[in-house]
């Protein structure tokens, strides 16, 4: 990993107090909403018009982690014979250190992706400060067992797929400057036949399931909630005491209040349940952490 990549905030020098930020996944298929959700979060616990340094919240996207092509690669992609939607298309190494590194409590950088030219900018670098909770989404941040069980809380992004196809061609040609024959091309060769094999069984591996994507404000107030269960109670009671990563009792909140911010999640879970606003899987392979 670039050394820029490590270092170290001047008030985060003593083990002691260093905060372990909160690691929240967002999967879901292309264009289900992954980003607006996160947005979304972001804007009701105020955090997206705060400065970048300032945030206790912060949102990663995995498009930073895609691995550089090599030039057959990268004339294959120009003629859209890419497939960016297959695990092999993303640097998995580094998108592990990178996570490694922001729940160490330190600064990252990374770059932004560029969808036009196919590759990663690396004049263009993200610093990601240390937060209190950190959004990493993305259609394959399940997929990566060890990635997968980095996260303290998995959230997927359901939205149905002539839904995700109808907003992803404006999107593509708009903002990611494709032509509609291209878009149609790549989602019929790759962009859905991987999100079957890869993407979708990775539902299965999500605390919460987000049917409707960012219409789903019930949801989303919940999740925020939540959220902000987690920093108020962070800021009372300060440090990584109240995460235990021991890999035995899930997330271990050792004071009152966070214990009844699990009490509160586990009402949300059947809150949501209750409406059919989310679902949570029954059989899913939760993680301990
Ligand atoms: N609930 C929604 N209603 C209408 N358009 C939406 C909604 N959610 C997302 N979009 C639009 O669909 C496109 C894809 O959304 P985005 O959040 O970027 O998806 P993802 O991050 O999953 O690829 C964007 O153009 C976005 O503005
Ligand atoms: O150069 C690229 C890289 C990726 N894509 C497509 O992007 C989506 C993932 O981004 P979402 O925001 O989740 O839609 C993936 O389906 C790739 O096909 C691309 O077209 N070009």
């Amino acid at each position: 990993m670039d050394v820029d990549n490590t270092l170290l905030l001047p008030n985060c020098e003593h083990k002691t107090d260093i905060k372990t930020p909160f690691l929240i996944g967002v999967a879901g298929g292309t264009a289900s909403g992954k980003s607006t959700v996160c947005k979304k979060i972001m804007e009701q616990l105020g955090q997206a018009d705060m400065d970048q340094a300032q945030r206790q919240v912060v949102t990663i996207g995995q498009d930073s982690f895609y691995r550089e092509l090599t030039t057959a690669e990268k004339a294959k992609a120009q003629k859209g014979l890419f497939n960016f939607d297959h695990p092999d298309a993303f640097n998995e190494n580094l998108m592990y250190d990178t996570l490694q590194e922001v729940l160490k409590g330190r600064i990252v950088k990374v770059p932004c992706y560029d969808y036009r030219s196919n590759s990663l900018d690396h004049e263009n670098k993200l610093t990601i400060y240390p937060a209190d909770v950190v959004l990493f989404e993305g259609i394959l941040v399940f997929y990566f067992p060890k990635i997968r069980d980095l996260f303290h809380m998995k959230l997927f992004v359901d939205t149905d797929s002539d839904t995700r196809l109808a907003r992803r061609v404006p999107r593509d040609i708009n903002e990611r400057g494709r032509d509609l024959d291209a878009v149609l091309t790549q989602y019929m060769t790759f962009v859905k036949p991987a999100f079957e094999e890869f993407c979708s069984p990775t539902k299965k591996f999500a605390d919460v399931i987000i049917p409707r994507g960012a219409d789903n404000t019930v949801a989303i107030d919940l999740i925020v909630q939540h959220i902000r269960d987690f920093l108020n109670n962070r800021s009372r009671y300060g440090s990584t005491t109240n995460i235990n990563h021991d890999n035995t009792n899930g997330i271990g909140f050792r004071d009152p209040d966070s214990f009844m911010a699990i009490r509160r999640y586990s009402s949300l879970c059947n809150e949501l349940t209750n409406k059919e606003n989310a679902f949570f899987g029954k059989h899913q392979n939760r993680t301990q952490h």
